[in-house]
């Protein structure tokens, strides 16, 4: 599959994914966990976030890896954990169409897994989500852009 499938954008700041990922936070306080497991790359800055606000020290690592930018391939686990994920938090930046959450949840079938954004291909495959975006909508994170200079209105125009 290719980036023909995504006609939109949805550009996330680092303080919008902030406050996203706090929001989500005030969902899972009332839970108890053993420790998080982030799914690499895009899980480990929402998991670090969640560690710091529910004060979890563990954090273990699911590496694996399916886009190379917009363009899906085949799925490529590099790294798995050793149990079955039960009381742990599994965690992933968002779910897409849930081929990435699809094979880490057989690797953790007890895990509680929680993407900060879910598209709805994907979002019935995770327990707790915060925001939903739409399925042709590619969500552009902080971590992947720059401050770039921006020509005056005029001068795109007129020139
Ligand atoms: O639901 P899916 O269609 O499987 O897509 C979702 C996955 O795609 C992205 O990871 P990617 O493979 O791009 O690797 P990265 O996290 O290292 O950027 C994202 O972080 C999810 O893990
Ligand atoms: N950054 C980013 N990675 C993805 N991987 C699968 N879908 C997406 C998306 O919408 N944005
Ligand atoms: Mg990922």
């Amino acid at each position: 599959m290719s980036s023909h499938r995504y006609h939109q954008h949805f550009t996330v700041s680092w303080d919008q994914l902030h406050r996203d990922v706090r929001e989500l936070c005030h969902r899972l306080i009332e839970r108890d966990f053993k420790g998080i497991v982030a799914i690499t790359r895009g899980g480990l800055i929402p998991a670090a976030l969640i560690a710091r606000e529910l004060n979890v020290r563990l954090i273990d690592t699911v590496c694996i890896k399916s886009y190379d930018h917009m363009d899906q391939g085949g799925l490529d686990v590099m790294k798995g954990v050793d149990h079955d994920g039960d009381g742990w938090l599994l965690v992933d930046d968002l779910v897409d169409t849930g081929k990435t959450a699809r094979k880490v949840r057989e690797m953790l079938p007890k895990a509680h897994f929680v993407t900060v954004y879910a598209k709805p291909e994907g979002r019935p495959l995770v327990d707790q989500y915060l925001t939903e975006v739409a399925q042709d909508c590619w969500i552009q994170f902080p971590w992947d852009m720059g401050i770039a200079y921006v020509e005056p209105l005029v001068d795109q125009v007129k020139r």
